[in-house]
């Protein structure tokens, strides 16, 4: 069995791979943030930033061939050879790409053209790219498939770490395309050149939720429950579903213009097994997240060093900074194995003490995603844990729907008739049968639970008590499915297999759904509400939102669902009538992009860039103040308070505007008159378009503004101030609509025996932009930060340096 599952392609860690130099420009910033993004990511899983350099500089540097053709291509792969495409010869302080990537991308929805960069990672750039023809617009992730030859490697060994990483990249493309909830970026469409992966992403606009922080320093427990919520429902969705994403960082969490969050970069996920022999051992993640076990090299199930790294990213959230920090990197190990956490005293109980679970040393003590859902600073205000949002499975039967199983790809799992073979041979296993009866008797039982079955549940846990009484098999294993453990339900992650071809199964009825839905392009008229006209049928992919996210505060036209044991379950194979081929899995043109966002969402994204000019009258102010009319701005993202009469009426009222509405931004009121010809972040071919709404604004995100980020001064001088600022700390800015692209790099050179530690930053170099924002209602300016590139623990101390010495 365990050769049939041979998706982890795992490799082990180099821990040298983490950096060891303080940034010249933490020391300007107040300390105690850290100094370096850290990386435990596998060398040969990840490029070597610093090795691509080099080659860029060495001609003489051979190009080694292409990889094989990944075994199992992911669906929509394809191996065309670029017609139009470039280096990044505008961009020279950027990480040159090995190879030239195209600027149109030919993807199987349709074509997109790049517009600017809005990312650089470990693994390559991402693009904003735009679909011809439409307004739509996607983050275009472009990885390189082979790795350049720095002369450090055999070509044999090259190869093999080429050939793991296709692997890796295959297995990301596959992951992403079948995941399907509200707060996972979802894919779109990916395409694979002879040199490139184009993963198409939905492009999540509200920033990361590390400028977030710069925004606020540190956020509000309220505020912090929130976004933990969101997180934990997709992370939860990922366990049941035997992925574990293995990345999570603060970095990797992205926020939408309806301000709720969305976990990016699969590039690390795997699908564990809850069988023993099958552990992980790929030894990944960025080292400030990363669970104490993963630097000890033990194996490890994988939701486990999930939940580590989210009460990183909690500690993040609630303290503005790392827990573990040390520049020295051997103490900084120590620390995370120590994993001894300094609490502000201004930390509620609840929340050390939830943060506390999630940091234990010993992976068999912490807290499953189970506790964590259920602990009482999570349900706090919201009386429960939070949804899941997973669909609604019945336990598997045979005949398999040969169908599903030829879209298992992408994981290796071998020939189709292989997997029918080995997924027939699980459920007839005597273990999957008897967890089939399990659940069937649990369905018969009494609705109310009996006690002890509530208390397995979790919702009579005593989170206060300490677990050592419990094994670790229980500690490990009920994570997440309320008292059936993992591998003995046959709905949640009892396998890997039964959890892809569930995953598989649901995409092919997502697709024939939205095949069979209404077109998109058939909008409400401007009917009476009452109309038949305006509803529209309920879709088994709507999304249902999280109670108290925006959705309850604005609800949808259409009830979503709330509960995921009320949604419309996905059909069986059974059920299935003439179904319409679907090729390689790949999704027909029209149907990807705009099914993905459904009435719900976009009505809430023009509800939250409505015009300013449809807002209310502002509220008087409490003071005159900065502080007063900041605050101000900040309650209107969090304190609407609107009679539900009043929200229906206006959610009405957008559902029959059909024109976008979005702020004016300083560049759209002749303030940007600074503007160079055609310079834009990304050069003279990613060019903005002034007439694309998304471009032509930053992003605005309601309550994102804190006091040190607003302004009463006027544009001018707002500008003036920051690039005052910017000169006083060296950084180089071009201005650019609505704001300045800024690069810093250090004057200090790195000698060599650090640099070559340094796999994710090239010179330490930092690109980021600074945005200046109106704020609607209260005329104030809003001063925006977003990491283009480089360190982010560089970057954040830069921010903060900039925006302490800003006069705002
Ligand atoms: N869907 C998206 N929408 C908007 N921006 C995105 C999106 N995906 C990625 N980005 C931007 O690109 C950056 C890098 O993306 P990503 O983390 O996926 O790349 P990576 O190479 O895997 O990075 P890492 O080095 O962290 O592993 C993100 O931090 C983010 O700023």
């Amino acid at each position: 069995m365990a050769t049939t599952l041979s998706a982890s392609a795992e490799v082990p860690i180099r821990s040298q791979s983490v950096r060891t130099r303080r940034p010249p420009t933490a020391s300007r910033a107040d300390p105690p943030l850290p100094r370096s993004e850290s990386s435990t990511r596998a060398e040969s899983s990840r490029p070597h930033r610093r090795s691509s350099q080099r080659s860029t500089t060495a001609p003489s540097s051979p190009r080694h061939q292409p990889p094989p053709e990944a075994p199992a291509p992911p669906p929509a792969a394809s191996n065309v050879e670029p017609s139009s495409e470039h280096r990044d010869s505008t961009d020279p302080k950027a990480r040159k790409s090995q190879h030239r990537y195209r600027t149109v991308i030919p993807a199987p929805s349709g074509n997109y053209a790049f517009i600017k960069t809005i990312g650089q990672g470990s693994m390559g750039k991402v693009k904003l790219a735009k679909k011809e023809g439409t307004s739509e617009l996607v983050a275009c992730k472009i990885i390189e498939r082979v790795s350049p030859d720095d002369g450090r490697q055999s070509r044999e060994e090259r190869e093999k770490a080429d050939a793991a990483r296709e692997d890796r990249n295959a297995r990301e493309a596959a992951i992403v395309s079948l995941l399907n909830h509200q707060y996972i970026c979802g894919l779109r469409d990916n395409l694979r050149t002879r040199w490139h992966w184009y993963m198409l992403f939905e492009y999540v606009n509200g920033g990361q939720m590390l400028d977030y922080i710069i925004s606020h320093g540190k956020l509000k427990e309220k505020q912090a429950r929130k976004f933990a919520r969101q997180i934990a429902s997709a992370v939860d969705y990922c366990h049941r579903n035997s992925i574990v994403h293995r990345d999570l960082k603060i970095e990797n969490i992205l926020i939408s213009k309806t301000g709720d969050i969305k976990i990016i970069d699969f590039g690390l996920s795997n699908l564990f097994s809850p069988e023993d022999d099958r552990k992980l051992k790929t030894y990944c993640g960025s080292l400030y997240f990363a669970a104490p076990e993963l630097l000890q090299a033990k194996p490890y199930t994988g939701p486990e060093v999930d939940v580590w790294s989210f009460g990183v990213v909690l500690f993040v959230l609630v303290c503005g900074k790392v827990p573990f920090d040390d520049q020295y990197m051997p103490a900084l190990h120590q620390k995370i194995k120590k994993g001894a956490v300094d609490y502000p005293n201004w930390l509620s109980t609840e929340c050390k003490h939830l943060i506390s679970r999630m940091l234990m040393t010993d992976p068999r003590q912490r807290a499953t995603m189970h506790e964590v859902m259920n602990h009482p600073w999570m349900v706090k205000g919201y009386g429960g844990p939070p949804d899941n949002f997973l669909p609604h499975r019945e336990p598997l039967a045979l005949p398999l729907d040969r169908e599903v199983i030829e879209q298992m790809t992408g994981f290796k799992f071998g020939h189709p008739d292989h997997i029918e073979k080995e997924l027939t041979r699980r459920i007839k296993s005597p273990k999957y049968q008897a967890a089939v009866r399990r659940v069937e008797r649990e369905k018969e039982a009494p609705q109310v639970p009996p006690k002890d079955v509530e208390k397995r549940r979790g919702f009579g846990f005593d989170f206060y008590r300490r677990r050592n009484s419990m094994t670790s098999r229980e500690t490990l294993t009920n994570a997440s499915s309320e008292g059936l453990v993992l591998g003995e339900d046959p709905l949640n992650a009892f396998d890997p297999l039964i959890s892809i071809y569930y995953l598989v199964r649901e995409k092919i009825d997502r697709e024939k759904s939205e095949l069979q839905a209404p077109p998109k392009a058939v909008q409400p008229p401007p009917s009476p509400p009452q109309s038949q006209s305006l509803q529209v049928p309920p879709s088994p992919i709507a999304r249902p939102r999280e109670k108290h996210s925006l959705a309850e505060i604005i609800p949808p036209p259409q009830p979503a669902h709330t509960e995921s044991r009320s949604r419309q379950r996905a059909r069986s194979h059974s059920e299935d009538q003439a179904r319409e081929p679907v090729k390689n899995g790949l999704l027909s043109p029209d149907m990807i992009p705009a099914k993905k966002e459904g009435t719900a969402a976009s009505i809430l994204r023009r509800l939250s860039t409505r015009d300013r000019r449809k807002e209310p009258p502002p509220e008087p102010k409490t003071s005159g103040t900065v502080r007063g009319v900041s605050m101000r701005a900040k309650s209107l993202g969090h304190a609407r308070r609107e009679s539900i009469q009043a929200r229906r009426a206006k959610r009405e009222a957008e559902a029959r505007d059909q024109q976008p509405v979005r702020e004016e931004t300083d560049a759209e009121l002749g303030e940007n008159e600074n503007e160079p010809e055609g310079e834009t972040s990304g050069g003279s071919n990613e060019r903005l378009e002034p007439e694309d709404p998304d471009l032509s604004k930053p992003v605005y995100l309601k309550g994102i503004f804190s006091v040190s980020t607003t302004s009463t001064r006027p544009l001018p001088e707002i500008r003036a101030d920051i690039k005052r600022v910017l000169k006083q700390v060296g950084v180089d800015y071009t201005e650019i609509k609505g704001g300045f692209s800024c690069v810093h790099s250090p004057s200090i050179k790195a000698d060599e025996a650090s640099q070559q530690f340094e796999p994710t930053v090239a010179d330490g170099e930092i690109r980021f932009e600074i945005l200046i924002v109106k704020v609607p209602i209260v005329n104030l300016h809003g001063v925006q930060f977003k990491k283009v590139g480089g360190n982010t623990w560089q970057y954040k101390a830069m921010a903060e340096h900039i925006l302490k010495d800003l006069r705002l």
